[in-house]
């Protein structure tokens, strides 16, 4: 059952919490001390302090100028333009490799991100719970997809800047203590602690409005979404106008929320630009300090300005150290709300599984039905049993189902009828473990998969992929024997699903086809689809939930039948009262809890 937050959700911020989240997702990009992107961490770190030596080494470059041309040395002058050429060159290269191994850096970090968010979304029935039960957090898919994608990108932007930082603020600290004494030294680090203060202040409102932003910025896409799997029902409807609105209504959000976001990060952007221009003036009024004080009083005016400009540089340079850091903020705000939307999804999807885990153990590796063929049931106990089971729905107090007491045996075939909205696919739900029950006991003795229990959910599920793809899933691979004699199989079971033609349209099991299939198959074939699947897997249960509403009731007796014919026992639900003739029970879900179980004498 789902679990909803009492307390408001805390906005987020440049705070502890981000921390937090921040150092777990650090630990995924770097998953050990001799993991690939701790080596090109690594590298990454050599080449831009390469790249620092050799700016040092242009930087110098001027005021030695200066002295070759104030002392007209023809010799010198000449040597030093071959050699500011192959500096330059130099740095060229050294930077373009820079920007590459930042590339590479942030494909590397993005698979990393991407597959452990996957992993814990696929695993168990995460990816149900999140998105069915779990209202409080938005939009999963983006978080995994776009959020994932730029906090990388962002980080590897930074990593360059971040990873030299404190070499070159050392370096040139030390540079300038010699140069300036402690006032210049000193001033340079006042100068950047009160850029500091004053930046963070203006990022906390950055970073909870681009969270915000984010969020409608999801909401938007997936109502273009909603509308790109649903066009032909939007169509009949001519729903084209009041789709319109709705969907301009989410852009006029998103577009009010930027705004904020713009507003928000001018004042950022000002106070960064003042602190970069300030930073220039700051360098000459700490070189102008020895210079009045007399210290350089015996030089020439060629050496004094030889002096200042490499003074100069150096000054300049620790203060640009200090500006890309603090030019940095508008990244950092970028990356603080991107950490807390992948970390608020990480923490939602552990809190979930670790419940789901708590809930049953022994079904974690339900999904895998490759270990589910050594797996099998021997038992000759009832399949499934309830005891005084009762549920409701995750909204609702009432009770669907009130001390349901069953048990479902091999070869006998049960039948669950009532009214819609009585509970019936609900009571799947519970019985998959979806949801939770309020009381009593669901016992599963047979495992999930081939010749266990399958599935036939009320709304077909077609995977993307090829023909042979769609009649094998849910399995990964062709079971139980590949090659020539599964092309058999699978042949025979669309031919007595009724989906031969099938193999037409598609030109082959294993041609790839760049339809949707849900655009091009009517609800009829989806079914069909969906039973040739259960011929071919044959489990030894069934269950199939209303898995006929779309076909006539001379298909539904072939599909039956067929079922029969391979030795399934079936478990429906539905509403027709000529699938009574093919089971042996039937149990009636009367509403408000009440339940009455009969023995079905027709067939
Ligand atoms: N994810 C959900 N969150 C909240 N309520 C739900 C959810 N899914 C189903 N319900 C509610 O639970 C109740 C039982 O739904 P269920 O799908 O079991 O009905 P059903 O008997 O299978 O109906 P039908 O015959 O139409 O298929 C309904 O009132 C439904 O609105």
């Amino acid at each position: 059952m789902p679990t909803s937050r009492n307390t408001a959700p805390k906005r987020p911020r440049l705070d502890w919490r981000f921390v937090k989240r921040f150092c777990r997702i650090v630990r995924v990009l770097f998953p050990s001390w001799c993991s690939q992107n701790v080596v090109i961490y690594g590298t990454l770190l050599g080449v831009t302090l390469l790249v620092q030596l050799v700016i040092y080494q242009v930087g110098l470059i001027p005021s030695q100028f200066y002295s070759v041309l104030s002392e007209k040395n023809y010799g010198k002058f000449k040597e030093l333009v071959a050699f500011s050429v192959l500096l330059i060159l130099l740095i060229s290269a050294l930077k373009s490799l820079e920007q590459y191994i930042c590339n590479v850096l942030y494909i590397s970090w993005r698979r990393c991100l991407t597959q452990r968010l996957h992993r814990d979304y696929f695993s168990r029935w995460v990816y149900y719970t999140l998105n069915v039960l779990h209202k409080d957090i938005d939009n999963p898919d983006q978080r995994m997809t776009q959020d994932a994608e730029r906090l990388c990108k962002q980080l590897s932007t930074m990593a360059s800047r971040l990873v030299i930082s404190p070499f070159t603020i050392s370096y040139y600290s030390y540079q300038c203590f010699n140069i300036t004494g402690w006032i210049g030294f000193v001033s340079v680090l006042g100068y950047f602690l009160i850029g500091t203060v004053a930046n963070k202040l203006l990022i906390g409102p950055v970073v909870s409005t681009l969270v915000e932003q984010e969020k409608l910025e999801g909401n938007l896409r997936f109502k273009h979404m909603q509308i790109r799997v649903n066009a032909e029902s939007a169509a009949f409807y001519r729903a084209g106008k009041v789709e319109h609105m709705r969907t301009d209504h989410r852009l006029q959000s998103l577009l009010d929320t930027q705004r904020k976001l713009i507003n928000w990060e001018f004042l950022l952007y000002l106070g960064v630009n003042t602190f970069d221009y300030m930073g220039s003036i700051l360098s000459y009024i700490i070189i102008a300090i020895p210079i009045f004080a007399g210290v350089y009083d015996g030089l020439t005016p060629g050496e004094i300005t030889a002096l200042v400009s490499k003074n100069a540089f150096v000054c300049m340079y620790l203060i640009n150290c200090f500006t890309q850091l603090i030019d940095l903020s508008t990244t950092v705000s970028d990356v603080a709300g991107y950490t807390h939307r992948i970390g608020e999804l990480q923490e939602v999807m552990k809190d979930i599984s670790r419940k789901q885990c708590d809930h049953d153990c022994s079904t974690a590796e339900m999904g895998n039905f490759d270990r589910e063929r050594e797996t099998l049931s021997t038992s000759s106990d009832a399949a499934i049993v309830l005891d005084k089971l009762s549920f409701t729905s995750p909204v609702y107090e009432d009770l669907l189902v009130k001390d349901l007491s069953l048990r479902v045996y091999e070869g006998t075939d049960l039948l669950v009828v009532g009214n819609t909205g009585a509970g019936k696919t609900s009571l799947l739900r519970v019985l998959n473990l979806l949801w939770e029950p309020c009381n009593g006991s669901v016992q599963m003795n047979t495992c999930f998969g081939p010749r266990g229990i399958m599935f036939l959910p009320q709304k077909p599920f077609l995977t993307d992929g090829t023909l042979r793809e769609q009649v094998i899933f849910p399995l990964k691979d062709i079971y139980p024997v590949a090659g020539s004699v599964d092309d058999e199989r699978i042949l025979r079971y669309l031919e007595l699903a009724g989906m031969s033609s099938l193999l037409k349209r598609t030109g082959g099991l294993d041609e790839k086809v760049d339809w949707n299939w849900y655009d091009v198959l009517s609800p009829g074939e989806m079914q069909r689809l969906c039973f040739a699947r259960l011929f071919y897997l044959q489990p030894k249960y069934a269950v199939l939930d209303e898995a006929t509403s779309a076909l006539t009731e001379e298909a539904e007796e072939q599909m039956y039948r067929a079922c029969k014919q391979l030795g399934m026992t079936l478990i429906s639900l539905g509403h027709r009262s000529s699938l009574k003739q093919y089971h042996d029970i039937m149990l009636r879900l009367c509403g408000g809890g009440q339940w009455e179980l009969t023995k079905l004498e027709t067939r």
